[in-house]
Order: C-alpha cells, then sequence, then structure tokens
C-alpha cells in the first residue's frame, strides 16, 4: 500500500534534471543530464514521477513498441524501463504506484501487454510479470573451432565496414528479420542510438563498436585487447548478430571464429542459437542461461488472441488476478486452427493459474506444464495443461535481442 504522502504524475520537460538524477542515483550511476541515453527514447506522456512533496522519489517509463508474437505477427506492447526509488525512499510503496500506475493505464488504452527486464529476480512476480517469458543464453567460445562436416560455409565475402556504411543496411536488415523473430521488437532511430550507443562511457573498457555486413545479415561486435607471451588472444564480444537466412548466420559465425589475433567470442544470444549444433565439439561452448523478458498480461481477452497458436484446445482457465482484478476469473480458451477465442464463463475450470505464469507462457517460452510441476499451475480436468503446453509452444524458443 502506498504511502499516502506520495503523489504521483507524468512529467514534463522541467522535470527532466530530477528524473535522471533519481535515476542515477537508484542504478548506483553518475547522473549524466542531457547526455543521457535514455533521453532518445523516453516518452515524456509516458513518465511517470513520484513526489512526496515536492521531492521527485520515483520515475518509471513506458516505452510504445511492437512485439512479434508467435505466427509472425506484431503486437502493440509497453515496454516498461526506468523503474526507480531514490534512496532513502524505498520500502514505503513507490514502485507499486508506479506499477499499478502504469498497468491501469494500459487497460484504459486498450495497451494488451507489457514487458520488462528485471534488474532483480524477486520484484516483479507480484505485480503479475511472467518470468522467462524469453531466455537468454550467455555463450563463450574459443576462436579456431570447426564446424561439423555436414554445415556448409558459402564463399560470400563479408565486408568490414564502417559504422555509417553499415547503418542503412542494418535498418533494413533489423526490420524485416524482427517481423519473423518471435520477442524481437520494432526500432525508431532513437532505439538504434540507445542500443548501439557508442561513446566512451558505453564501452565499459572495450573497444568502438566493429560493423560486418553479409549480403543477408549483419554481425556488430566490440574487441577486448588480451595477449601474452603465447601469443594474441582478444575477446570478441558480439552485440548483435542479425541475419534474412541461415547461410548467412554460419558465414557471419565462421567470420568471426577465423579472426586472427581472437582468442575467444562472448555472445548473448537467443536461448536455442544454433551454434551449439554447428561446431564439431559442442562442450567447447561454455553456456550459461539467464531469464530476459518478463511479460505481463494487461488484458487476457485482448491479449491471447493476438498470437496463433500450434494445436487446438478448449479449455475454461481460472485466472488470478489481483492487481488488475478485470482478468479475474473464469474463461474460456478456444484454439481451432490457430486463432484463439476468449470469454467469460461460468463453467467449472479446467486448469487455475496466476497472470505472471500465464505471462511466462505467452510468447512459448515457460511451458505450462513445468509450471504446474512448480505449483504455479493447478489441473482440474486431466489433460487440459498438457493439451495447453503444446498449444503455447513455437518452432523456437522466444528471443529479445535487447535490453531496454
Ligand atoms: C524494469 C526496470 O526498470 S528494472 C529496474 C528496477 N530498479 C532498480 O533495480 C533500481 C534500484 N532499486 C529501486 O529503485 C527500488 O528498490 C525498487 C524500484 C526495486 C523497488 O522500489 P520500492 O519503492 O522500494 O518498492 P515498494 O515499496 O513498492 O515494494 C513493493 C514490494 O516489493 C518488495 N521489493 C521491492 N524491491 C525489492 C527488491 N529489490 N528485492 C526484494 N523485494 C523487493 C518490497 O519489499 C514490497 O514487498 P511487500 O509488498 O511484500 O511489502
Amino acid at each position: 500500500m502506498a504511502d499516502s504522502a506520495l503523489s504521483i504524475r507524468t512529467i514534463e520537460h522541467s522535470d527532466l534534471r530530477d528524473f535522471q538524477n533519481v535515476l542515477a542515483w537508484a542504478f548506483l550511476d553518475d547522473p549524466r543530464g542531457e547526455d543521457s541515453k535514455w533521453l532518445k527514447v523516453l516518452e515524456l506522456e509516458r513518465a511517470h514521477a513520484v513526489f512526496d512533496g515536492d521531492e521527485m522519489v520515483g520515475t518509471a517509463g513506458i516505452l510504445s513498441r511492437e512485439i512479434t508474437v508467435p505466427g509472425g505477427r506484431q503486437a502493440p506492447v509497453g515496454a516498461v524501463t526506468v523503474v526507480t526509488v531514490k534512496p532513502g525512499h524505498r520500502r514505503r510503496g513507490v514502485a507499486s504506484l508506479l506499477m499499478k500506475t502504469q498497468l491501469h493505464g494500459m487497460h484504459e488504452n486498450g495497451e494488451p501487454i507489457a514487458i520488462l527486464w528485471a534488474s532483480e529476480g524477486s520484484i516483479y512476480r507480484r505485480y503479475g510479470y511472467g518470468e522467462y517469458a524469453t531466455s537468454l543464453a550467455m555463450l563463450k567460445m574459443p576462436t579456431r573451432m570447426a564446424f561439423h562436416p555436414g554445415v556448409h560455409v558459402s564463399d560470400t565475402r563479408i565486408r568490414q565496414v564502417t559504422r555509417e556504411e553499415a547503418m542503412p543496411f542494418m535498418h533494413e536488415t533489423y526490420e524485416r528479420v524482427r517481423r519473423t523473430r518471435v520477442g524481437w521488437l520494432d526500432r525508431i532511430d532513437g532505439t538504434w542510438d540507445v542500443q548501439l550507443a557508442d561513446r566512451d562511457i558505453d564501452r565499459g573498457g572495450l573497444s568502438s563498436y566493429r560493423y560486418a555486413l553479409h549480403p543477408e545479415g549483419y554481425v556488430v561486435f566490440r574487441v577486448k585487447h588480451d595477449g601474452d607471451s603465447s601469443g594474441p588472444k582478444s575477446e570478441l564480444h558480439v552485440r548483435e548478430l542479425v541475419c534474412e537466412t541461415e547461410q548467412a548466420y554460419v558465414d557471419l559465425y565462421r567470420f568471426l571464429l577465423d579472426m586472427d589475433l581472437a582468442g575467444s567470442i562472448s555472445f548473448y544470444t537467443a536461448w536455442d542459437d544454433p551454434i551449439l549444433h554447428m561446431v564439431d565439439n559442442p562442450r567447447k561452448v561454455r553456456r550459461e542461461d539467464a531469464d530476459a523478458l518478463w511479460l505481463r498480461i494487461v488484458d487476457l481477452d485482448r491479449a491471447l488472441p493476438l498470437r496463433q497458436y500450434s494445436s487446438d484446445v478448449d479449455s475454461v482457465l481460472d485466472v488470478e488476478d489481483t492487481f488488475c482484478p478485470w482478468n479475474s476469473g473464469r474463461w474460456r480458451f478456444t484454439v481451432k486452427n490457430g486463432e484463439a477465442t476468449v470469454a467469460r464463463t461460468e463453467d467449472p475450470a479446467d486448469v487455475t493459474l496466476d497472470a505472471a505464469a500465464l505471462g511466462s507462457a505467452f510468447l512459448g517460452g515457460a511451458r505450462l506444464s513445468v509450471l504446474r510441476r512448480a505449483h504455479r499451475v493447478v489441473e482440474h480436468t486431466p489433460g487440459h495443461v498438457d493439451a495447453l503446453t503444446i498449444a503455447f509452444l513455437g518452432t523456437h524458443y522466444p528471443h529479445c535481442p535487447e535490453v531496454f
């Protein structure tokens, strides 16, 4: 429950200095004033601040984006960002007030889905966000690994070019590719500036970005220079690898693996990145998994029909949602030929689950059958959880390649 001394409103241009100070201090960062890269994408009319009297003590923003959902469709999504509370004002309901204002506002605007990257794993489930809506694999591999004999590398020439030369091609390629990848987002010019920010302060001690183009894809990476008397062993840190064809993916990986003076490659990539099956010795690829997007179904009856499903089902879902109570209660969820309809019903429930569980499963990330084993989903009619699990799964794991 929020402290009654608190008030909340959207921000104006004159609030930006305080807004940036609060978020910098909350993230243990240096305030950057006008230099903050987040200014390039912040939508003032969707950014909220909480005040204790005249003092700004909390911030949060929503970015109006589009996400690719199963079936290759695009759905509007509120990308929640810069949720911060000034040190000294925590644990008195500031973040909860921000979350409630955002989600109720999205409901009134008819925006069906919210997504975020969580700074800590214990914050967002209470607000109905589901973990592992998309996952990440953090891969580290030695260069010069051979491919499995069946992997064909083409003789296409890959060109390393300047940022200015690369940008137009990258914009066009990304725009086509993101429409085919579940979990990928659209980008405006400001998004590119944030995602590929390349000032000294953005580099974390690594080199500036390098850009390499293939006719059907591109790779962006930084270099961490390293080496000793045994020879050079610089690290290539891949920022994004975006390809329209599988051949380009193979060719660009080969380009990186064959880079002279480099000893290893690191890449935060899709959970099911095919590289593990491309190389001759998959154990040489060290892999650590992490949650990526957390997803919140804001309006269940608007959100569920937005995507396509893998098989037919007909189940009554009893949904628990105290934070967004308009979703609570029983819904008949029917899929025919991949298309879903959702309607209120008085029929008995086949499955009970909460909003966060539904959010985890929505893109085909977490499996409802696994959530049942975790006691997050309860089956009342045998067979329904398995049927729903299969309906929600896609051919690939969902993946979101950018942190916003
Ligand atoms: C999408 C993003 O922007 S992710 C970035 C999130 N921001 C940060 O990590 C910056 C540093 N942290 C902060 O600014 C703050 O601690 C926040 C935003 C995480 C939480 O703000 P607060 O105003 O303290 O949260 P609030 O008081 O509303 O807490 C609500 C509940 O969540 C719990 N909670 C809040 N933060 C945390 C946390 N980091 N770990 C565990 N529990 C937490 C509270 O204990 C409380 O639980 P209760 O309802 O059972 O009493």
